[in-house]
């Protein structure tokens, strides 16, 4: 085994997270490795976010089939990251190519090779969920990372799961023309957000010509000599030629060593970090040389390019010495349709469970004039104020551009604004931003 060079700081995993870390470290003047199995920038740029509203914005654009993987390759480099590699040398990082696993406090190996460290930053990000189904494992899937990275456009597709990700791809493959059949075991897609939500995009989807098959899970895959053959739980089948699962993704926290350093992960869940983003290692691990950092989709905290982002700057800030401590409350959580769906802070169903006295608010957006002009009257939007403190604390909006135009409520959340200079706010005319004024109002007159 060969010992190396002792750096300040060691990030592993090069994703979004990691990437912004080690920099931003670097030109602080730390001297940093970062550790890169596969691809220098992550998920985000060459399988996920990128490819996938490239494609998204294909398809409304009416483009060829051929035209947008042409433009999404272009878009993610062909899958090289040589460009990204040099930027982070440019920038003073040491890249180190492979796997990296702790091997005890203050040491991380990486293809045989020890690289000793003062602080160490896991932005691992995370990996998709496979169930365990009869013949699913027999059968050729898959994830989101062929999905959005391959030539073929499936005839036949089916998508496991109606999450974020099986709805921004349903759309993608049914507006190229694939016949696509969506399962999702719930009764409802995007289970995490109002149902109005899901049902607005569940209508979108139909009249794309999605087969919805809500409430019902796949029980069985066998391959015949010409197809997939699936069978569901409520004894309904279908054929396939493709199979996309998009059943949740989990942090990656498998084979990184964590119990070496004291850290104990339950499985599927994110390495436990505190509001500066430190691990919270075991006492009885030994001593170590600094602080364990966590950034991204490894935490589980929220799962987002912009969430890794702003982990990233509050890790790179606290490794630094200056204290910054997040504040997750008004992440937004985008989902790419047509319409898109935007939701931020609580939702419903988590006031619900947090016992929170929720007063609901909306407005469809048919009734603005931006509709009439954009002559596309789907959509609306509601807000939700805790009752008890009179703020509002959470908001949904399904619409054309919501992404765009609800950051004033992220805004209004995150800082706690009064809804006496909320209902003071004018929009201009017209856009689909008026939307919140009326519900805007009535929450102030009710509580
Ligand atoms: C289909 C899809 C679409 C999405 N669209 C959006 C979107 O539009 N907007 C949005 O905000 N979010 C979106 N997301 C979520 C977003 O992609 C993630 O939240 C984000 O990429 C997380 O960044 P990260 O740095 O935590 O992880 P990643 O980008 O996954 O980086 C982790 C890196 O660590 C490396 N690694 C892991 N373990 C090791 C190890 N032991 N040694 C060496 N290297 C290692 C991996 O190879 C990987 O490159 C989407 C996700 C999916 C799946
Ligand atoms: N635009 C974005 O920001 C964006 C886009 C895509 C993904 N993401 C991120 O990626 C994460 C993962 O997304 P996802 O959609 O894969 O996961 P998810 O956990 O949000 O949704 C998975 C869905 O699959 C269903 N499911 C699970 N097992 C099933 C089975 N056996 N049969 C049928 N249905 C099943 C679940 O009920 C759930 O509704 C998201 O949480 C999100 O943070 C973000």
């Amino acid at each position: 085994m060969s010992q190396n060079h002792h750096y300040d700081v060691v990030v592993l995993g090069g994703g979004t997270a990691g990437e912004l870390v080690a920099a931003g470290l670097a030109q602080a003047g730390r001297d940093v490795a970062l550790v890169e199995n596969r691809l220098v920038g992550g998920e985000a740029r060459y399988f996920a976010d990128l490819p996938s509203k490239s494609l998204l914005l294909s398809a409304r654009r009416g483009e060829t089939w051929e035209l947008a993987t042409a433009r999404r390759d272009e878009l993610t480099a062909h899958l090289d990251d040589d460009d990204a590699g040099a930027a982070l040398a440019e920038a003073g990082v040491t890249v180190l190519r492979g796997w990296g696993r702790i091997v005890r406090p203050g040491v991380v190996e990486v293809d045989g090779t020890e690289h000793d460290h003062t602080d160490l930053v896991l932005c691992t990000g995370s990996e998709p969920v496979i169930p365990a189904i009869d013949g699913l494992a027999d059968v050729p899937t898959w994830t989101s990372d062929e999905a959005l990275s391959v030539p073929d456009l499936p005839r036949r597709l089916v998508i496991l799961g109606g999450g974020p990700v099986g709805c921004e791809l349903a759309q993608v493959y049914a507006s190229f023309g694939s016949h696509v059949a969506l399962i999702e075991s719930a009764g409802r897609l995007l289970t995490a957000e109002a149902p109005f939500a899901g049902e607005v995009l569940a209508d979108a989807l139909r009249r794309m010509g999605v087969d919805l098959r809500l409430g019902a899970e796949l029980a069985r895959v066998e391959r015949t000599e010409l197809a997939l053959r699936l069978w569901l739980s409520d004894g309904g089948t279908l054929e396939a030629d493709r199979i996309l699962i998009a059943a949740g993704r989990r942090p990656r926290t498998a084979e990184l060593g964590l119990a070496e350093i004291g850290i104990t992960v339950p499985p599927g869940h994110g390495v436990p970090v505190d509001e500066t983003c430190q691990v919270n290692v075991e006492p009885d691990a030994g001593p170590m040389p600094g602080g364990v950092w966590a950034a991204g989709d490894v935490t589980g905290v929220a799962r987002t390019t912009h969430a890794a982002r702003y982990q990233a700057r509050v890790v790179i800030s606290n490794v630094l010495g200056k204290r910054w401590e997040a504040d997750h409350r008004a992440v937004p959580r985008v989902v790419y349709t047509m319409p898109t769906v935007y939701s931020v802070g609580i939702s419903p169903g988590q006031a619900e469970e947090l016992g929170i006295d929720l007063l609901t608010a909306g407005y469809d957006l048919a009734a603005t004039a931006r509709a009439a002009v954009e002559a596309d009257e789907r959509g609306r939007v509601e807000l939700y104020a805790d009752r008890s403190r009179g703020l509002l604390i959470g908001a949904a909006a399904v619409g054309l551009y919501a992404e765009e135009w609800m950051s004033e409520i992220a805004l209004a959340i995150r800082a706690e604004t009064p809804l006496s200079v909320l209902t003071d706010v004018v929009h201009a005319f017209p856009t689909y931003g008026e939307s919140i004024e009326s519900p805007l109002r009535e929450l102030a007159e009710r509580l």
